[in-house]
């Protein structure tokens, strides 16, 4: 079981190539890092794991299965990024949105300690440590395989971070599903990752 990307390469417009020719892969259960310098394309390239973005050179698989565009919740491959204000809609209540992705076990809940009373609630009644633990529940659904995680705790307190991981890890052990980790913070990729990527 992996996650694949074979040969991409991807530009915005007529601009420079990002990047050509990379390859990379993520195994189930694996935790993996992705580091580099400021822009040399790291969550681009997280975007087109997760089939945000639509292919121009190469080919991205899901356990052996090519890996298209425009999955939304029900992506196996799943990204957060670093504002869940910008990654949920702000005219639905927390509860909606928690359900987009499917039924969320109680124990993530309670993991993640989401509490009941936030999900009647709208996005801007929540602080963004709150949001964010939302966001991440909901990436971990069932159908989840593999979590792309782009500067997913990088705004929040020491605390949240340390419960958001703690939830994510687990997950990722129960399901044996892969986490690409990408972070500019080399004591968190130190912490959690199996192996780490150079770009
Ligand atoms: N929507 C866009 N339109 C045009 N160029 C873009 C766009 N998004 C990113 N780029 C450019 O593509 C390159 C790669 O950006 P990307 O965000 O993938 O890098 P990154 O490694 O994640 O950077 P950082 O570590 O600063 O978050 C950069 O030169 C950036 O300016």
């Amino acid at each position: 079981m992996v996650l694949e990307g074979k040969s991409l390469g991807y530009r915005y417009g007529k601009e420079a190539w990002v990047f050509r020719n990379l390859d990379i892969h993520l195994e189930a259960g694996e935790i993996v890092g992705l580091i580099g310098p400021s822009g040399c394309g790291k969550s681009t390239l997280g975007q087109l794991l997760a089939g945000h973005v639509g292919l121009q050179e190469g080919r991205v698989s899901v356990d052996g299965v090519p890996h298209g565009q425009g999955k939304g919740l029900r992506n196996p491959v799943q990204l957060v990024l670093q504002h869940p204000e910008q990654a949920v809609n702000p005219r639905w209540k927390l509860r909606k949105t928690l359900q987009e992705s499917g039924v969320i076990d109680p124990s993530m809940q309670s993991e993640l300690s989401i509490e009941d009373d936030w999900l009647d609630r709208y996005p801007n009644e929540l602080s963004g440590g709150e949001l964010q633990r939302i966001c991440v529940a909901r990436a971990l659904g069932e159908q989840t395989r593999y979590l792309i995680a782009d500067e997913m705790t990088t705004m929040l307190d020491a605390i949240t971070q340390a419960q958001i991981w703690r939830a994510v890890l687990s997950f990722a052990e129960r399901q044996r599903a892969g986490v690409l980790v990408i972070s500019h913070e080399q004591e968190l990729i130190k912490r959690l990752c199996d192996r780490v990527i150079s770009f």
